[in-house]
């Protein structure tokens, strides 16, 4: 059985911050304390003029002229100016988004003995816990997760595939398949928006690796103090993130330099462009540095889909989007070889793309 092509990741035992949580610490651990410049600021944002564009796909699958040609433009735009978008009538079930997200939250609620069944093993990327935790002096998360892949099949560890809640496995797989649909449909678009053929990505990228991490953020008594997820860009091409129904809001973006928190819409799902795409774009299409606050009193649940090319594709800018006016920036890689130095490096910003850069001329 193949495992992720990282071996061995030596992860450092991280806190199980639900468990924590139970304990009523009166004071937060330092683990978890960031220092001062990391420390998100709540609620004091001011309310953000623009906010994240919002796609809705039926215009893009059965519009008019009309409603298809601005859809288009919104999507373009999307990618352009802020690398995330929400997307409305994506055609996906509602009641499989329900039954996932009650699934995932029922797994979140077993108790501990039970998750770790299921915790991550050396050599893997996969399972409960904190992944990209490599020191003990480094800041943890406030936030529990579960991390699956699914595609292609050889990437899946059955011992990791929890038993309970009855009926966990077989919806995340439903819904894995409905995702991995909607993946493939909007890259096949934003292919459109760049003048390449609608099956560009599809062909490139061989059988797409899929993976799911479930995030679990339970409510903290000083969300001043602490991070739900640390800033990072994602590794993949793109990700599709589902927030739980009711959830606070908890994922902000930095745009121009300031966070602005996503507003989330009941049965929409957020997509962000990854690393990869900013790279096969040449940079027309960036990743953009995201994380998670957390709520005083409420908890809050979200669902990550990765989709990124297969580990054999070697990748590089495509040349028809490399000219005298937008010179390569990032170099020919294999894309096993990125996951590689991804997973094997603490979520830190958009750090790991320097992995992919050209290296700047040094003057003589
Ligand atoms: C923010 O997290 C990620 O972007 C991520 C992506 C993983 C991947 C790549 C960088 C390239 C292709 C494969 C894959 C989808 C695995 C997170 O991965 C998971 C794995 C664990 C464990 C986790 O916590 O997130
Ligand atoms: O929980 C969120 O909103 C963010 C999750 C995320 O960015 C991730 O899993 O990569
Ligand atoms: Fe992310």
């Amino acid at each position: 059985m193949a495992h992720d092509p990282i071996s061995p990741i030596n992860l450092v035992p991280f806190d199980d911050v639900q468990e924590l949580r139970k304990a009523k610490p009166t004071t937060i651990p330092e683990r978890f304390v960031r220092d001062m410049t990391e420390r998100p600021t709540l609620g004091t944002a001011s309310p953000f003029p623009d906010t994240v564009p919002i796609i809705d796909l039926s215009r893009l699958v059965k519009g008019n002229n009309d409603e298809y040609e601005s859809e288009m433009l919104q999507l373009t735009r999307a990618c352009e100016e802020w690398g995330f978008f929400q997307v409305i009538n994506h055609g996906i079930d509602l009641s499989l988004l329900e039954s996932t997200e009650k699934l995932v939250k029922d797994f979140f609620m077993l108790p501990l003995e039970e998750k770790q069944k299921y915790a991550i093993v050396q050599g893997a990327v996969q399972g409960y816990g904190q992944a990209f935790v490599f020191s003990e002096d480094q800041k943890l998360d406030w936030c529990n997760m579960f991390a699956l892949g699914f595609r292609p099949h050889s990437r899946r560890i059955p011992k990791l595939w929890p038993s309970k809640p009855p009926k966990f496995s077989e919806t995340i797989e439903l819904y894995s398949v409905e995702v991995r649909k909607l993946c493939k449909h909007l890259l096949e678009c934003i292919a459109m928006t760049l003048n390449l053929r609608a099956d560009f990505f599809e062909e490139m990228f061989g059988v797409a690796v899929q993976g799911l991490r479930m995030n679990y953020y339970p409510p903290c008594a000083r969300p001043d103090l602490v991070l739900g997820l640390s800033p990072h860009s994602d590794g993949s091409a793109l990700t599709v993130l589902q927030q739980e129904r009711g959830s606070p809001v908890g994922l902000q973006i930095l745009k121009d330099n300031k966070w602005v928190s996503i507003q989330p819409i009941p049965n929409a799902f957020v997509i962000n462009v990854g690393d990869t795409l900013e790279v096969l774009t040449n940079g027309k299409y960036k990743s953009i540095e995201h994380r998670a606050v957390t709520h005083k009193e409420k908890d809050r649940l979200s669902i990550a889909t990765f989709y990124a090319p297969s580990y054999e594709t070697e990748l590089g800018p495509i040349p028809e989007l490399v000219d005298e006016n937008n010179p390569c920036k990032y170099r020919t890689y294999n894309h096993g070889e990125y996951s590689k130095h991804y997973l094997t490096n603490k979520l830190q910003g958009k750090k790991t793309l320097d992995f992919t850069k050209v290296e700047s001329k040094k003057p003589t």
